[in-house]
């Protein structure tokens, strides 16, 4: 079992995150409760920002949103330096009613809708990761109409298959996401950027999917588009001087997963890049990487109250926890992994293993499929680890279950960063039209 973090575990027994009682968190805030661990938000970021340093490649990090995003976490991002990917106007919106500096703002997503484009153009952001030709002509039109002009990154589809589960491929070029490179799609849709007036191509995207492990389709990810940086310059005389690579470093969900180092990671970047910048007589471009879960993964741990216990002998032991697929849908849809402890009893031996399951109306709604556990009671608390990215930013209402609440620990202080849904928010935008009054 991996402690992640500032996690401990106290002489009760009991699992600290942050200087706090897990225990206490669980009775002070009610479950399930998503715990986000500030200072190792911090040191990762810090990891990344830094992690080219020395390499002779300027880089900048911007935090993929789509992870978790809530305003206490854009103002951590604020100040450790990082920029944001978003990929709506919502999480735009997000970022904007934080005072997040827009000119760090990354704008993503592959059916970005004109009112979309319109806010972010009046908010002033950074890039626009441009994916079609539609969207680039709707980007200038827009962009005409307000008199300002847009930056611009394309998104390219590099044609490379990442190791990971199908579902979070992204780079392979049947995608949604992206300009073809190999079919000339995304050379003629620049060609077209470069005559449009209000278009100010900067760079160059790609992104080849998520939770991967290994390093090698990354430094295929930098050859690919140093190459096409080369041809656009021979094409049409321009230098690319941005590139970014996306996200996707993998974590460690589990005892069996590898740690990648992000260290490797920058040092396979670098060394791809300078090779080819020689090899080429191209400048060094400016890396921009995209990292989610590497950044919030480990530091979010998801408290639950065990309910039910059923055994059927001979078979399994289905254990209950309040929660489930609707705070965490991962298992379900990508059948992930994850490993737990029972806080209040962190040092007593597993003696058994259980099936750990939520609470909706759906067989599939697993969260842990073989957990080795001490003996259990209803009440004890479950801490599940490395729940901090993609569970609370896809969360549901499903079967009318409140979105949990989310606290931030730090040096032994809890603060509510988003509350609890209630009841009343389920019903919240409910309109009931007049013909049906009683
Ligand atoms: C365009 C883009 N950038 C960045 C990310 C972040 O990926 P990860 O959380 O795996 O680092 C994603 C998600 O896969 C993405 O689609
Ligand atoms: N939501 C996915 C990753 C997809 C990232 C978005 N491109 C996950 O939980 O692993």
């Amino acid at each position: 079992m991996r402690l992640h973090g500032t996690m401990q575990i106290n002489e009760n027994g009991h699992l600290m995150i942050g200087g706090c009682d897990t225990v206490e968190l669980a009775r002070e805030f009610g479950t399930p409760l998503l715990i986000i661990d500030e200072a190792e938000v911090r040191r990762r970021c810090f990891e990344y920002r830094t992690v080219f340093r020395g390499t002779g490649i300027e880089a900048e990090t911007i935090y993929a949103s789509k992870a978790f995003l809530t305003m206490a976490l854009c103002r951590i991002l604020k100040e450790e330096g990082l920029g944001l990917d978003v990929v709506s106007g919502g999480e735009l919106f997000i970022a904007q009613s934080a005072g997040f500096p827009m000119d760090r703002v990354y704008f993503h997503g592959n059916n970005k809708t004109p009112e979309e484009i319109k806010q972010a153009l009046e908010a002033g952001i950074g890039r626009f990761v441009v994916d079609n030709m539609q969207e680039l002509q709707l980007l200038n039109y827009l962009a005409e109409e307000q008199g300002v002009t847009a930056n611009v990154l394309f998104r390219v589809t590099p044609g490379i298959e990442a190791h990971t589960h199908e579902y979070i491929q992204t780079g392979q070029s049947d995608s949604k996401f992206g300009l073809g490179l190999a079919n000339g799609i995304a050379m003629e849709v620049i060609r077209i950027a470069s005559r449009l007036p209000r278009i100010n191509i900067c760079g160059l995207h790609c992104h080849i999917g998520s939770q991967i492990f290994n390093l090698e389709s990354f430094r295929k990810a930098g050859e690919v588009m140093m190459d096409f940086c080369n041809e656009i310059r021979r094409e049409l005389g321009i230098e690319i001087r941005e590139l970014n690579l996306g996200g996707g470093i993998g974590i460690p969900y589990t005892e069996k997963d590898p740690e990648v180092s992000i260290r490797d990671y920058a040092l396979i970047v670098a060394d791809t890049l300078k090779k080819k910048a020689f090899q080429l007589n191209l400048p060094l471009p400016k890396v921009i990487n995209e990292p989610g879960r590497y950044i919030i993964g480990p530091a979010g741990t998801t408290l639950y109250t065990i309910g039910v216990i059923k055994e059927i002998p001979g078979i399994r032991t289905y254990l209950s926890v309040d929660g489930g697929m609707t705070d965490n849908i991962r298992p379900a849809l990508y059948n992930a992994r994850y490993e737990a402890i029972v806080t209040n009893k962190a040092f007593k031996d597993p003696i058994k293993t259980v099936t750990v399951v939520g609470r909706c109306c759906e067989s599939g709604d697993m969260l842990i499929h073989d957990l080795k556990i001490p003996e259990v009671e209803p009440g004890d608390i479950l801490a599940v680890f490395c729940t901090g990215a993609y569970t609370y930013s896809m969360a549901s209402n499903y079967n009318g279950l409140p979105r949990i609440a989310v606290v931030l620990v730090n040096d032994g202080e809890a603060e509510v960063i988003v509350r609890r849904e209630t009841y009343r928010d389920l019903i919240s935008r409910d309109q009931i039209p007049a013909r049906l009054n009683l």
